[in-house]
């Protein structure tokens, strides 16, 4: 307005040069001024209030504090079925709360006894590769966290890379490779809330020793030695199985077995101070794969080696929950 006026008693030449030097001047402003940086906000899509929300409506729903979360495999999901008085809470019905849209996943928390013990179940878990953030991978951990639990036990299907292993083997993990996190992806990238965690953490024992050695001693114990393995996992992204040359490429960094979830689930519950337990149930060989059980009679070898996953399960959270 200013510029009109003062332009007005100007010649048409003098007013469209004193509007480009304007101009001009506008552009070097904007250069000089600092770059506006848009962060990935991963650990922002879901804040504290939102995970507040979804915690306090599952107690509300359940009205049991679960001491434990156990985060059940696709291929695991039968475990829920030792859960006495349980309370199903689909996912869709808890505020925000992500939905796998995969046919077959069951989305949904159950909330019981098992054991004596209080837990929670998430029957059915949210992948990358269904084109999911980490962040929404891993927000039902933080969930869990609020509602109260203090151990976590993650199970996953997987393929073995170790020429060591069959299908039907149970592989406790010692440790991983966060291939995601190599190549800068991770749920806790962004601002971090310090009441979940600080903005670095220490992965050392993020696999709890102390629950690795009773894993491996339960699962000796009830007669399973032959086909209990520890070793490390890593999680791909992609829903492709491994090629050979991949195979070969995961052997070499020290993998023993792959697959697609987990890891960033163990990192968000080690960073807000979870006990994790893990193992995964191999159900593809990498090499071999003529020799597998699993191929000769996979119904009832794949219900048998289900049936061993619950009842380390099981046995493990009895031995937390009496001090055993
Ligand atoms: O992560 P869980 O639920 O064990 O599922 C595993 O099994 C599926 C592949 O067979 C993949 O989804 C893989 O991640
Ligand atoms: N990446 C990967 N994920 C799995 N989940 C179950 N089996 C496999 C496998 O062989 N590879």
């Amino acid at each position: 307005m200013k510029c009109q006026q003062c332009c007005a008693s100007k010649s048409p030449l003098a007013r469209r040069l004193q509007l480009k030097k304007q101009k001009e001047a506008e552009e070097a402003e904007a250069k000089a001024r600092p770059k506006q940086i848009v962060v990935t906000p991963q650990s922002l899509l879901y804040n504290y209030d939102d995970v507040s929300a979804m915690a306090e409506y599952i107690l509300r729903t359940c009205r049991i504090r679960p001491k434990f979360g156990v985060v059940c495999s696709t291929v695991l999901s039968s475990m829920v079925n030792m859960i006495e008085n349980p309370v199903d809470i689909p996912f869709r019905d808890i505020p925000q709360f992500p939905v796998s849209p995969v046919d077959g996943h069951d989305n949904k928390l159950v909330v019981g006894t098992l054991m004596g013990a209080t837990v929670i179940a998430m029957q059915g878990r949210i992948h990358a590769y269904e084109g999911f953030e980490l962040a929404s991978c891993t927000v039902p951990v933080h969930v869990m966290k609020l509602c109260g639990v203090k151990y976590v036990f993650f199970t996953s299907a997987a393929g073995a890379v170790n020429p060591g292993y069959a299908v039907g083997d149970i592989m406790l993990i010692k440790d991983h490779i966060n291939l995601f996190g190599m190549m800068g992806s991770s749920p806790l990238i962004g601002r971090h809330d310090s009441r979940f965690g600080g903005p670095c953490v220490s992965m050392v024992n993020a696999y709890d020793n102390y629950l690795l050695e009773r894993g491996m001693e339960i699962g000796k114990s009830l007669g399973y030695q032959e086909c209990l393995r520890t070793g490390v996992f890593a999680c791909l992204g992609s829903p492709s199985y491994e090629t050979e040359a991949e195979q070969k490429i995961l052997s070499l960094l020290g993998v023993d077995a792959v697959g697609m979830s987990l890891v960033h689930e163990v990192i968000v519950a080690h960073h807000c101070g979870l006990r994790v337990f893990s193992f995964v149930l191999i159900t593809v060989s990498g090499f071999g794969e003529d020799e597998d059980p699993a191929v000769v009679n996979p119904e009832s070898f794949l219900r048998q080696q289900q049936y061993a996953c619950n009842e380390l399960i099981a046995r493990l959270i009895y031995d937390i929950q009496n001090d055993l």
